[in-house]
């Protein structure tokens, strides 16, 4: 007995676009290291924050980096990201943001750290959300590159979007962004 009707088309071929967890990434997977301590990402199965970033070869020409790549993510706000009554802080829209532009820019260029971004807070994130993180990684030149963000819902809602001017780590850094903690 078969369940499919002879005349039935054949379902379509998934199609692959690319994404792969981010540890897939040569670069991804060192960055992913990092995950065990960053405030946003540190805690993957607590009830503030869980987020799972992605990484696909990047189209764009401007990128710099051997094998840049682009960054999505997606994020869960448990109970514990609460600001206002039911909804989350905007402190940890803010965090998500600022970190994957981050990530954005160390994937696309190299690793930087932000010296400035702005958030706009479309609608209130209510707890419990599962949303999608996507980014877009500006041009750089020798110093710094641009990068915005934004928070979006199963349903499309525009939660946040946020943009930042990030600094490229280089010589002159040396050892002010290693270590510490631990
Ligand atoms: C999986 C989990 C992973 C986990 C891993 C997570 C990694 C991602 C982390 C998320 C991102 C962060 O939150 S990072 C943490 C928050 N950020 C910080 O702590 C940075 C603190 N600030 C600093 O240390 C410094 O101010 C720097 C490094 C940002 C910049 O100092 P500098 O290196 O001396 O650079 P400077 O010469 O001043 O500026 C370089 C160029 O940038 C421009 N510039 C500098 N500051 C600004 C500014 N506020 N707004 C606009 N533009 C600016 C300058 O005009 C200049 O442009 P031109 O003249 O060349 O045109």
């Amino acid at each position: 007995m078969t369940l499919t009707p002879p005349d039935t088309p054949p379902a379509p071929a998934a199609v692959d676009d690319g994404w792969r967890p981010l540890d897939a990434h040569p670069v991804g997977r060192t960055i992913a290291a990092f995950a065990t301590r960053s405030f946003v990402a540190n805690d993957p199965h607590g009830d503030r924050l869980r987020i799972r970033y992605e990484a696909r070869a990047a189209a764009v020409p401007h990128a710099t980096a051997a094998q840049p790549a682009e960054l999505r993510a997606e994020v869960w706000f448990g109970p514990k990201a609460e600001g206002p009554p039911g909804h989350a802080h905007g402190g940890s829209v803010a965090a998500v943001l600022d970190e994957a532009m981050g990530l954005a820019v160390w994937l696309a260029h190299r690793a930087a750290v932000a010296a400035h971004i702005e958030v706009d807070f479309r609608n209130p994130v209510p707890l419990g959300l599962t949303g999608r993180v996507e980014t877009t990684a500006g041009p750089a030149d020798e110093r710094k590159s641009s990068v915005s963000a934004r928070l979006v819902g199963p349903d499309g809602t525009v939660y946040g979007e946020a943009t930042g001017i990030f600094v490229l780590l280089g010589e002159r850094h040396a050892g002010r962004f290693r270590g510490g903690g631990a």
